[in-house]
């Protein structure tokens, strides 16, 4: 698993700009080396802006959209379409505005979809897809994301794997059912952590002064139960992408030296 590397940006637009083309770079060169590129997406105010600056960059025409897989870290259980749900904001925000193969969106299970309202049964069906799409290059039952991205929670929540929870200990299942979040709505679906870790790089997006002392815990050695964000890595990187305010509480040797 890779050392984190953090980048901090002036504010959080320029965090979400910055996210964007190096997104774009990473989605072009992955389809130029591989035929095909595939992304995880977050919900969040990070994740939701990185869109928006996407959506709104001219340089979004570079993607052949026709040949990206997208993935979600984690999904909040609701109906199809429920404005709560990270996929209807993503859709909103950007998905529908792109020429995408719907077959190759792979939403989380809704409350009313095929499993109605077992969120446990949602989530192993969102494990077979994800096996389905692995192969044995992959060495697992999940493919090798080219860019994983996760928001980060005040608490240090990344995904829906809260601090001290059940799923955030979860060492075999890819995919979660999460009962009881303490932030609403209680009822998730969510990559696991070795899910996580099998993205050639997971990028950690967070921005605020609200986020300050979560980016400064998970960076800072916390262990993985206590501090969720800790133990998200990707195997060749790990880059937290902050703004200013976010990265306030890092201790001094962990401040990228570029931007002192
Ligand atoms: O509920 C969620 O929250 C986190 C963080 O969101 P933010 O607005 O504080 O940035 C997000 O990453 C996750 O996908 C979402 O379901």
């Amino acid at each position: 698993m890779s050392t984190p590397q953090v980048v901090v940006h002036r504010d959080k637009e320029l965090m979400a700009k910055a996210a964007a083309a190096r997104l774009i770079t990473k989605i072009v060169d992955a389809q130029a080396a591989r035929g095909s590129a595939s992304v995880v997406l977050t919900g969040g105010r990070n994740g939701n802006a990185l869109l928006a600056a996407l959506a709104e960059s001219p340089a979004r025409d570079a993607v052949d959209w026709a040949r990206l897989d997208l993935w979600w870290g984690d999904e909040r259980f609701e109906r199809e379409g429920d404005p709560e749900r990270n996929v209807t904001q993503a859709r909103e925000i950007l998905l529908d505005a792109v020429p995408l193969d719907p077959a190759r969106v792979h939403a989380m299970p809704a409350s009313d979809g095929t499993h109605g309202r077992d969120v446990d049964a949602a989530a192993a069906g969102y494990a077979a897809e994800l096996a389905k799409a692995s192969g044995p290059e992959d060495h697992g039952p999940v493919p090798t994301f080219d860019v994983l991205m996760l928001g980060v929670g005040p608490d240090t929540h990344v995904a829906s794997l809260f601090p001290e929870h059940p799923a955030v200990r979860e060492t075999e299942r890819t995919v979660v059912g999460v009962h009881g979040a303490p932030k609403p709505p209680p009822t998730r679906i969510s990559l696991t952590l070795p899910a996580i870790r099998a993205a050639r790089e997971v990028w950690l997006l967070a921005a605020g002064e609200d986020k300050a002392n979560a980016v400064a815990m998970a960076l800072s050695g916390a262990g993985e139960i206590q501090a969720p964000a800790a133990g998200a890595r990707g195997r060749r990187r790990t880059l937290w992408l902050l703004d200013r305010t976010a990265a306030a509480k890092l201790p001094p040797q962990l401040y990228p030296p570029a931007s002192a």
